[in-house]
């Protein structure tokens, strides 16, 4: 990269990263396709995955309906896929819905009073549940039974409903921000973590397999490597790479092969992109490295002070670098040698403003 181009500042919208978290539309499509179907195929998250089998199987030994499941972790990581196997392994069948699809008490009744005997409820982004369909809940998971309410003011009556049966399985991103009330009604509560390279490896070796791609391990590397630690990167970061093996070459991915394709793509060796790289650039080149304020960081590279804090951020810290303090935003030395560039002499003062190399920044 040049660091005097202009264009290294400017960052495509958020919502359109190859590394994004979410699910788009071609995610979707496909990752019904590439989802494990049982636990034995589930890669990775060994501990959940043994306490889970464990918690699934004294269920059906006793031939009751299995506890209520709380999975948090980072988006991409599998609970959905970890719900619909909880549902096969129990030989129920699953509904599937989410918190803010659940605004009023009444959406949650009439949900609840439909499920069969044993089936799971996977209810995504839990968290963003009502208050009073939250309340309703309490209920259902403890006693099976619900209150529906007939009328209004002085006239209302609670009409109680008896419901089968059923296992909740609760998806968040943030088990902080859940109720102590409701975060206590689960049986079960499974972390999930973010995927080692071999896992994600793993990963991409399998959805090779089930998309007719051929790969070789180092080609699967590299393509892990780069994956953020998410499955669903990683199925995504595979599909691009793909096209470009088809196009460019004769189809096979190796390590070269999904080097040249994800530098096409600007998805570097460590999983940033353009505009990770554009945060810790400016952050490095603007402000020697910190501390900045996050107000000021957001103008430098021209984003909504919520794209940088809750886009880029995130991930850059866990990567070691990136930190935030109380005075402001800090580069570490990780930061520095992953872009190619010197840390000022301690106590020889900050970088100033503009890119001046007066503190030899930048001398590649
Ligand atoms: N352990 C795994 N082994 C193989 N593939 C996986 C694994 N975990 C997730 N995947 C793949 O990653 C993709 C995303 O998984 P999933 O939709 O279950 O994530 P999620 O945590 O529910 O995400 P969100 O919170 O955004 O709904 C799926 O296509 C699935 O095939």
């Amino acid at each position: 990269m040049n660091w005097d181009d202009e264009s290294a500042y400017a960052t495509p919208p958020a919502g359109d990263r190859l590394v994004g978290t979410t699910a788009d539309g071609e995610d979707q499509a496909v990752e019904a396709a590439l989802r494990p179907k049982d636990l034995g195929e589930f890669i990775g998250q060994e501990r959940v995955r043994e306490q889970l089998d464990l918690v699934l199987k004294a269920a059906r030994a006793r031939g009751a309906t299995a506890d209520h499941v709380l999975l948090s972790g980072a988006p991409g990581l599998g609970k959905t896929t970890l719900s619909m196997i909880i549902a096969a392994e129990m030989g129920a069948p699953i509904r599937i819905t989410s918190g803010p699809a659940i605004q009023h008490a009444g959406d949650l009744a009439a949900i609840l009073s439909s499920l069969t005997e044993g089936e799971v409820l996977f209810l995504d982004e839990i968290h963003r549940m009502s208050r009073p369909a939250e309340e309703m809940l309490y209920m259902a998971m403890e006693d099976f039974r619900v209150d529906v309410i007939v009328g209004k003011g002085p006239g209302a009556t609670a009409i109680p409903l008896e419901l089968p049966p059923f296992t909740l399985v609760g998806a968040t991103t943030r088990a902080g921000l859940l109720p102590p009330p409701l975060r206590d009604r689960f049986g079960f509560t499974g972390h999930m973590e973010f995927y080692a390279p071999a896992e994600l490896q793993r990963v991409v070796h399998r959805s090779a397999r089930l998309l007719d791609v051929e790969i070789d391990e180092k080609g699967a590397a590299e393509i892990a490597g780069r994956s953020r630690g998410t499955p669903r990167i990683a199925n995504r970061l595979l599909r691009r790479v793909r096209d470009y093996a088809q196009v460019k070459a004769d189809g096979v991915i190796t390590q070269e092969i999904a080097a040249q394709a994800l530098q096409v793509y600007e998805v570097d060796g460590r999983g940033l992109d353009r505009l990770d790289r554009a945060v810790l650039t400016a952050l490095l080149k603007l402000f020697g490295g910190g501390p900045v304020g996050l107000s000021t960081l957001a103008v430098a590279v021209g984003e909504e002070r919520e794209t940088v804090e809750e886009v880029a951020e995130p991930f850059l810290v866990r990567e070691g670098l990136l930190a935030r303090t109380p005075r402001g935003r800090v580069a570490t030395p990780a930061a520095w040698s992953h872009l190619g560039l010197v840390p000022p002499q301690q106590g020889g003062g900050r970088a100033g403003a503009g890119g001046s190399d007066q503190h030899g920044l930048f001398g590649e």
